[in-house]
């Protein structure tokens, strides 16, 4: 379970430019399910998004991770718990041009230091589950909307990460993309995996493997939906 309370955010404090990206947030996220948050543009999703991948602190609150406080504990830390607890599929999925669809899945592996081989077995297994094996030695930039998603999402999971964050992730996806994507994450929710998701995609949060909706508006929670 993650639980947040009283969390708040500013951007440039105490600035003549700060913004309250989150004001006073109390809000539980289910292990072992799909959770969206929604809400308009600038509303505070991937700032809450960020905090909950322990990416960014808190300027107020507590956040923590199955019962253990996350928000006070040191850089190195949170770094470790990063790399072994989050997998990370990004708005526009930052993966690595002029590496290879293989390459890029096994760069989050990279700093564990792991047996290489295992690190590319690992790597095609993912591929081969999200249909992709075949494009493993393919330049990202070569792939189809679709297939680069897919590919950020084997990345996403190269770690065994029990929690997978992604910040809008159909955002230019057509709807049979956004539909596959949804299946992908209810067989993640199967296999005991914690998903989270920020999405303004009414095809995401409307969908039927989604388990909580929340919706944030002018960083605060206005309303969350079982
Ligand atoms: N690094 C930053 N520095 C200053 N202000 C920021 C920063 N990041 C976000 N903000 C501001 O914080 C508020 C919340 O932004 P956030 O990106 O969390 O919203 P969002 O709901 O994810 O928006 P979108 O749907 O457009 O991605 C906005 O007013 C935004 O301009």
């Amino acid at each position: 379970m993650i639980e947040l309370q009283s969390v708040t955010k500013l951007y440039n404090e105490g600035r003549a430019n700060q913004v309250e990206a989150l004001r006073g947030i109390d809000l539980t996220v289910a292990r072992n399910a799909v959770t969206v948050l929604k809400g308009p543009s600038g509303s505070g999703k991937t700032t809450l998004l960020s905090l909950i991948a322990c990416m960014a602190r808190p300027t107020s609150g507590r956040i923590s991770l199955d019962g253990e406080l996350v928000s006070g504990l040191p850089e190195s830390f949170l770094t470790e718990l990063r790399r072994t607890t989050f997998g990370f599929v990004f708005q526009r999925f930052n993966l690595v041009r002029g590496l290879s669809v293989l390459e890029n899945v096994m760069l989050p592996a990279v700093p564990l230091g792991q047996d290489h081989a295992d690190v590319r077995a690992r790597a095609m297994e993912r591929l081969d589950a999200l249909d992709l094996a075949g494009k493993a030695q393919m330049k990202v930039e070569q792939l189809s909307g679709g297939e680069t998603q897919r590919a950020a999402i084997a990345r996403a999971l190269i770690n065994d990460a029990p929690i997978l964050i992604a910040d809008e992730p159909t955002a230019n996806l057509d709807t049979v993309l956004a539909e596959r994507f949804i299946d992908i994450v209810t067989g993640l929710r199967a296999e005991g995996r914690t998903v989270i998701i920020t999405s303004h995609d009414p095809r995401i949060w409307g969908a039927e493997g989604v388990d909580a909706v929340i919706e944030l508006r002018d960083g605060q929670i206005t309303g969350e939906f079982a």
